[in-house]
């Protein structure tokens, strides 16, 4: 189902930004510190209501939807994700079935695997690295199986290997007909891994379109203040302020 934000505005933070979305793809929200990326995405989720604007997910409007089937639909993994409790990394991937009312031992299985969590499976949260955690994290986004998945930097704390791995996996997820959204501040793996790029700049969409003319030269010199070339080819691009 589309996920279509239209004329969304947030005091200070957005400015009647509309984008439609579609299941099948990868699109990344980029752009400068405090551009409203994550306003943008808590709206899309319907975490944040925006004062203008409405989101809808199909035919339905995203706050007429009961949030058990919101949740079940919307899958979010937010930027700074807090452990309240210190239960086994099983258990806490296991809460993502919550909204299914069910264990879904094969889900969670599944997401235990493509997050590479299976040896850790019954070690207390509390006693994980940064980037542990935010695998734990993302795998309980995975087992709920969304159709949508929209994440806030979900690459940013893990390692090169750990990256390549669960785009892989976003990709499949993609391909089986979900739809992604991950707010990257890293230029270079949205070019190379995203099917589509939203940019933005004080609130406002300034760019959206595939990733080679959402990220040109002239966008980034603009809109981040860094003269910059990409060298490479289509898919295997590497950025280089100059
Ligand atoms: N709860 C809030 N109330 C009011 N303004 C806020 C609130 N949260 C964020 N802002 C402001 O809204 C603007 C957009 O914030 P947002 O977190 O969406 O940006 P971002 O693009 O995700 O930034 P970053 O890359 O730093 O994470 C910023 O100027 C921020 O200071």
């Amino acid at each position: 189902m589309i996920l279509e934000g239209s004329g969304l505005s947030l005091a200070g933070r957005l400015a009647g930004i509309s984008a439609r979305l579609e299941p099948g793809r990868i699109t990344a929200i980029c752009g400068p510190n405090g551009a409203g990326k994550s306003s943008l995405l808590q709206c899309l989720a319907g975490l944040l209501v925006p004062y203008e604007g409405r989101v809808t997910l199909g035919s339905a409007d995203l706050a007429s939807l009961h949030p058990r089937e919101r949740a079940k639909a919307i899958g979010y993994l937010p930027q700074e994700g807090e452990i309240a409790w210190d239960v086994s990394v099983s258990s806490l991937v296991a809460l993502g079935r919550l909204p299914h009312r069910d264990r879904g031992q094969a889900q969670v299985g599944a997401a235990l695997v493509a997050l590479d969590l299976v040896p850790l499976a019954d070690r207390p949260v509390s006693l994980l690295s940064g980037g542990e955690k935010a695998r734990v994290l993302l795998a309980r986004v995975l087992a709920g199986e969304p159709q949508w998945i929209l994440a806030d930097e979900p690459l940013a704390a893990l390692d090169l290997a750990h990256q390549l791995a669960l785009l892989a996996h976003l990709r499949r997820a993609a391909n089986a007909g979900a739809g992604v959204v991950l707010v990257l501040h890293d230029l270079t793996l949205a070019m190379n891994h995203a099917d589509r790029v939203i940019v933005l700049d004080g609130g406002t969409k300034v760019a959206d379109g595939a990733p080679g003319e959402a990220l040109s030269a002239t966008v980034i010199e603009r809109v981040w203040r860094v003269p910059a070339r990409w060298l490479g080819e289509p898919g295997a691009r590497a950025l280089v302020a100059i």
